[in-house]
């Protein structure tokens, strides 16, 4: 073991059974707040820069009393979903990151009174890969979060299949917008939450949560899309409730002027991948009309879905191509460790940090060089697959035409709105192993399960048909 580990101040007990006694190490107070402190300069020298001042917030590390800690983590622990309950909280450092509240609205100075609503969605990768480095032919027509839905339902992490494609989501298309938000009300999964007042109100903690209740969400909505008019109750109204819901999201996610340098990512003439993915239901039917590319609007540059997909489109080889270029990483590292600080791999992520991301180049040289900047790029665009957008709505009073901060408007009624970025950490170097080998199983089991049961038990005739089934309601 790690000499530097042999103190047993740095160990703690962790629990234990019949015959083993489980003590664990912790990290020392130094390197939590180090952790930590990365995370806001990330946020700040990177993030802020791409997405834009008013989306991206990157909070400050703070110091808490050691026993406040401990009785706050006690007090949460029954609230905590079982499948999250195997991570310990960290009660031994004292430090902590503080966050403004992102289900509050982030354009008002003063703590809003007014009822808020917050709209969470973790939309994930939003783009198919078309670079040359990808072996399997399925990665260039069926997008990484449709064929990790059957890994995830088989393995039990979900209980169906969602009809959401974040192709869908990042399309521009109005009306795949409201499909795809359709789709993520119908099965929330991780991707979806949504807060009144700072509650949860919908959304599921894991496979065990009960089942999406659209009557219970539309009563919670209701004051919200319509004040003042006595509509009734029943499935008319919960209908006409989510499809307010539905429009105001997508108006809010296509807003949007905040600067940002995303722009700063565009590349070039290079042709881009599908802008479709065969395993959406929205995508099939396209199919079926004999629309191969759908009228494409395109995400408006200013808006945040459209910085969030430019950063994430700086995975420019994929995991399969990038994976070698790891290697090649590794490899001088263990030739010359002390050289892990030199080449940033944990920090300081400060401006030749973000500097070094803007290298949009794919032409391999053979340099560590090359090889790092694709790393570090591969790091933020996971950051950005898997971070949240969050929604602030307020209803706005009448007056509100003199306050100078966003409006969106709904059939009858307007609410102010804010929108931010939350889970901005820097996914580690560390995990691209993880991610090379889980990709693998992605696709194969993807290929293996879904396209061999297809091709073995539908006949060419039956899967028209079934294909036909799919009904595009106006929402
Ligand atoms: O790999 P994915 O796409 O499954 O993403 C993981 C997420 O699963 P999801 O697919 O969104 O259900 C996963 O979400 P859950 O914790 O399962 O809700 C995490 O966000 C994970 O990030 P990290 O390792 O905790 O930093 C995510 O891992 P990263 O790949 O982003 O590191
Ligand atoms: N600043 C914030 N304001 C309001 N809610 C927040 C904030 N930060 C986190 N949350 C809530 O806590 C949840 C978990 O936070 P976060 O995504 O940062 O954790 P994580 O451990 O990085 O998650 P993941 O599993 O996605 O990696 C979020 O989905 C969101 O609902």
């Amino acid at each position: 073991m790690d000499e530097g580990k042999m103190d047993e101040n740095e160990w703690r007990y962790h629990g234990e059974g019949n015959k083993s006694l489980v003590v664990a190490h912790a990290q020392t107070s130094e390197e939590v707040f180090q952790h930590l402190q990365n995370i806001v300069d990330f946020s700040k020298n990177v993030m802020k820069e791409f997405l834009g001042e008013n989306s991206a917030h990157c909070g400050e590390v703070v110091q808490l009393p050691l026993e406040f800690v401990k009785q706050l983590c006690l007090k949460i622990q029954s609230e905590r979903p079982e499948s999250r309950c195997d991570k310990d909280l960290d009660t031994l450092s004292g430090y902590a990151l503080c966050l403004p509240n992102l289900a509050r609205l982030q354009t008002y100075r003063f703590a809003e009174h007014r009822p808020i609503l917050c709209v969470e969605i973790k939309p994930k990768c939003g783009f198919i890969p078309l670079c040359g480095g990808v072996t399997h032919e399925l990665k260039h027509r069926v997008c990484r979060y449709c064929m990790h839905q059957h890994l995830k339902v088989a393995t039990g992490k979900w209980k169906q299949i969602s009809k959401y494609c974040p192709l869908d989501l990042y399309s521009g298309n109005k009306q795949r917008m409201h499909f795809a938000l359709k789709s993520l009300l119908q099965e929330a999964q991780n991707n979806l939450k949504i807060f009144k007042n700072g509650e949860l109100i919908y959304g599921c903690a894991d496979a065990r949560s009960p089942a999406a209740d659209w009557t219970e969400l539309a009563h919670h909505l209701k004051p919200f899309f319509f004040p003042s008019n006595g509509l009734a109750g029943g499935p008319h109204c919960t209908r006409a409730v989510i499809r307010e819901l539905v429009r105001v999201i997508t108006r809010v996610l296509l807003s949007g002027s905040d600067k940002g340098r995303a722009g700063a990512l565009r590349r070039g003439p290079a042709p881009r991948g599908p802008r479709v993915c065969e395993a959406s239901p929205f995508g099939r039917s396209l199919r079926r009309q004999g629309k191969n590319s759908p009228e494409c609007s395109g995400l408006p540059k200013g808006c945040l879905l459209y910085k969030t997909l430019q950063v994430q489109m700086l995975d420019l080889l994929d995991i399969e191509g990038l994976y070698p270029l790891y290697r090649r990483v590794e490899r001088y590292l263990e030739e010359f460790p002390e050289e892990r600080k030199t080449l940033q791999i944990d920090g300081p992520y400060d401006e030749a940090f973000y500097q070094k991301l803007l290298d949009l180049s794919t032409e391999d040289d053979g340099t560590v060089a090359f090889a790092l900047t694709k790393v570090q790029q591969y790091r933020v665009a996971m950051t950005a697959k898997d971070c949240s957008i969050m929604i602030a709505l307020s209803p706005c009073l009448q007056d509100t035409s003199s306050e100078q901060r966003p409006v969106v408007p709904s059939s009858r009624s307007r609410f102010a709105f804010s929108v931010s970025v939350l889970d901005l950490d820097l996914k580690p170097y560390e995990s691209i192993p993880y991610q090379y080998k889980l990709d693998g199983k992605i696709v194969n089991f993807y290929s293996k399960t879904v396209l061999a049961k297809d091709a073995a038990v539908t006949p060419a005739r039956y899967k028209e048909r079934e294909d036909c089934t799919l009904v595009l309601r106006k929402v």
